[in-house]
């Protein structure tokens, strides 16, 4: 027999790219949604009187363009970060769809990180009105899935708020006998395409012209603030070596955080509700990715006015039976939206992709 073949977290990462893997994830939606791919529900291990978990995750797949059949395995140690591991490691196995032999083994954690992100992003593509504008995104803490999801949130969208300072001439102003407390930077329109400059003036500014200014609005809440100081200071960091300038600000109250963002994403295993409906504005796309036998970040009320779609719904009705039961309806897979057999949730209303995993 061949030897297995071996591919490491490092090759993997090195190949990942977000176009591929966005395309990818939405294919694969549509292949689970439309019954081609056969995804039957993971098994799920909990090891007693702990928190951790041993996921498997049986599919395969035969179309047109590939066939695989493999298993992901995963473990899930909620309390990793003490020993400075992540959470969730993986590891995918890969077997001839012929013979049954085994012949890839490769790792699955960077692929979990960047898929269970494209899929957020796939489902707030799909579930969102084509022309929706984006200003800002909240995140809901600050581990891995809180990053990567940053990552791939700016990767795709623009959360770009445009605010208008006027230049001011205090020379002008004092002739004018003009008084004014202002610092000279003033917010005027908010998510405005910006003015194009009179031509005859190109690139020169003159007192009370009107100056477009970006800032991108990325808000980071954890329910330690200093983790979440943290990861804002790395991902601008990041962006800074990207040569974009981009601000991610850390939040000590999560109601400020998240009450003008035009997209959520949650990603934790909290059982107690975070996430509030008072605190929502209209028509907020949310994805909640967190996950586990009793997580639930969003409160009853968010999940009963919201439309809310899912990645796999024997997996949800097998394992979020908590929410059904408390009486939350899912409309159906994010994959039959994409495919267009669904309708789009109208504008105005509430969102919500439920993530649960493959
Ligand atoms: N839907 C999907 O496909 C996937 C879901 N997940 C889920 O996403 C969540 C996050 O995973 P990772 O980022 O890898 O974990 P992580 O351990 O790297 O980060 C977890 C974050 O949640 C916060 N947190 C944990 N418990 C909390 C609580 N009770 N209240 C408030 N904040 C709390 C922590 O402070 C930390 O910032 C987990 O629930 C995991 O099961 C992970 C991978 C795929
Ligand atoms: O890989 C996935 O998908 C996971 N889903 C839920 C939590 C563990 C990993």
């Amino acid at each position: 027999m061949a030897a297995i073949k071996q591919i490491t977290r490092e090759a993997i990462a090195k190949i990942l790219d977000w176009n591929s893997v966005i395309s990818a994830v939405e294919e694969a939606m549509v292949n689970v949604s439309e019954r081609r791919a056969v995804q039957n529900l993971r098994s799920i291990t909990a090891i007693p009187k702990t928190d951790n978990i041993l996921f498997a995750m049986p599919g395969y797949l035969n179309t047109d363009k590939s066939t695989a059949l493999g298993c992901k395995l995963v473990t899930l140690f909620p309390n990793n970060a003490q020993r400075n591991l992540p959470s969730i490691l993986a590891n995918i196995l890969l077997f001839n769809e012929n013979t049954g032999v085994l012949e890839v083994i490769m790792d699955g954690t960077e692929i979990t990180a960047w898929r269970t992100a494209a899929a957020s992003v796939a489902a707030t593509k799909y579930m969102r009105d084509v022309n929706s504008q984006y200003k800002t995104l909240a995140i809901v803490g600050a581990g891995t899935q809180a990053k990567i999801h940053a990552i791939a949130f700016q990767h795709q969208f623009k959360f770009v708020k445009v605010s208008y300072n006027i230049i001011w001439d205090f020379i002008t102003l004092a002739s004018n006998s003009c008084s004014s407390s202002s610092s000279g930077d003033e917010e005027l329109v908010i998510n405005m395409v910006p003015i194009s400059t009179n031509s005859t003036r190109k690139n020169k500014r003159h007192a009370g012209d009107i100056v477009p200014n970006y800032s991108e609005e990325v808000h980071i809440w954890n329910r330690t603030y200093k983790k979440g100081e943290i990861l804002c200071e790395e991902l601008h960091r990041q962006s800074k070596i990207q040569g974009t300038t981009k601000e991610y600000t850390p939040f000590q109250n999560l109601e400020e955080c998240i009450k003008d963002a035009d997209v959520i994403i949650t990603t934790t295993s909290s059982p107690i509700p975070l996430v509030q409906y008072k605190w929502l504005k209209p028509g907020v796309h949310i994805n909640a990715v967190g996950v586990g036998e009793a997580v639930m970040e969003l409160d009853e009320e968010t999940y009963k006015s919201s439309v809310v779609f899912i990645d796999h719904l024997a997996g949800v009705e097998h394992e979020l039976r908590h929410l059904a039961e408390k009486g939350v309806v899912f409309q159906g897979e994010i994959g039959s939206i994409i495919n267009g057999t669904t309708p789009r949730p109208s504008s105005g209303q509430i969102t919500i992709f439920q993530s649960l995993g493959t």
